[in-house]
């Protein structure tokens, strides 16, 4: 089975100075292969300055690797010229962390997904052109007749980021580098964002690379994850298995670290009571020892448990400060 990107021993060093030369080494020595007839969702996950920008920076061609090679279907990347470079980047799509940068607050939403149709000769009349607007935003989920002719100021901030979406979807990307996609969207938005990135690879074969600081959320809609630390690969392999039995020490303060409110501390006199004590099943939640919630109690408002495969990165309580946790929970559990 052809390999649709393979990296080789990809190692990045930022050089600075001219005499007294100085080099950070961004990333050391990563390989990975994603198959192109098999498409997946790879979670690269690590600290700030593990080197997880770098390697998106990388895939997308906008740098190039001090050592090693990026092989995307059979090619290497930096000896890409002319057609074949176009192909590549319409082919390899970015989704990036801040929803609003790429909209030029001047114009509406059209604008945005009609200047990849026309660099790209997408759509040989106008109405094709709207056709294929259309069909990208109906793929992630917006209403176009909602959306269309907005400013950006007048959309969500999930809106938008889903909208970026669209416009990837448009280009019929085969590979996604979704750096960060939901770490400036709140908290209630984040499942929908997931579930539709989680769509394009399930219903129109795009292979995303979901770059994140987040183990939940990578939990959350990854088959595989790599964790990168200081620029090296420390982990890797079936998602499930590196966060539920990491190896690594650096992995296993990474899980240890996955914020979540304390349900055995008490605010005031009352104690705060587990739902699964009290007959609810908590069953197909990851953290159900922690969270008083049974899956068909649980309280995310719209229940976007049912979308995920667990409940945990999608759980409103999930980064809640501890005084809206105490409220809401006082509010939904027995006295
Ligand atoms: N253009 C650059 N010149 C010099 N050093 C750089 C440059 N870009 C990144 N670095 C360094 O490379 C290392 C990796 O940075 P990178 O931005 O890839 O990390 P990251 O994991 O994406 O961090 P964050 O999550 O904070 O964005 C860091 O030590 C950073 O300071």
């Amino acid at each position: 089975m052809a390999d649709l990107l393979q990296l080789e021993n990809v190692s990045k060093a930022y050089t600075r100075g001219l005499i007294n030369t100085h080099a950070t080494i961004a990333l050391r020595n990563i390989s990975l292969t994603l198959k192109e007839d098999e498409p997946t969702i790879l979670t690269v996950a690590g600290e700030s300055g593990s080197g997880k920008t770098t390697l998106a920076m990388l895939l997308l061609g906008f740098i190039l690797p001090t050592t090693g090679r990026i092989i995307y279907r059979g090619r290497n990347i930096s000896t890409l010229y002319g057609e074949d470079k176009l192909a590549y980047r319409r082919e390899v799509q970015a989704v990036f962390q801040d929803p609003f940068a790429v909209f030029n607050p001047f114009y509406t939403v059209d604008h945005l997904l009609t200047v990849p149709i026309k660099h790209f000769k997408l759509a040989k009349s106008r109405a094709d052109a709207r056709n294929k607007m259309e069909e990208a935003l109906t793929a992630v989920g917006l209403r176009p007749e909602d959306i269309l002719g907005r400013f950006p100021h007048q959309l969500s901030g999930g809106q938008r980021q889903r909208i970026n979406v669209a416009r990837a979807l448009l280009l019929k990307p085969r590979l996604l580098i979704a750096d960060e996609p939901v770490s400036m969207v709140d908290a209630s938005l984040r499942a929908t964002i997931l579930e539709t990135l989680r769509n394009l690879q399930r219903d129109h074969g795009v292979s995303i690379i979901y770059i994140t600081h987040d183990l939940t959320t990578a939990y959350h809609i990854a088959k595989s994850i790599i964790v990168l630390y200081r620029g090296g690969v420390m982990e890797a392999g079936d998602v499930d298995a590196v966060i539920k039995d990491p190896r690594h020490p650096y992995t296993q303060l990474l899980v240890d670290s996955i914020p979540w409110p304390n349900l055995d501390q008490r605010w005031g006199a009352q104690p705060i009571k587990a739902r699964e004590a009290s007959g609810g099943s908590g069953e197909g939640c990851r953290f159900r020892s922690r969270c008083p919630m049974a899956m068909d109690q649980c309280a995310s408002e719209p229940p976007l448990y049912e979308i995920s495969r667990r409940h945990t990165a999608s759980c409103f309580l999930y980064d809640q400060q501890p005084e809206v946790v105490k409220e809401r929970l006082s509010e939904m559990l027995p006295a």
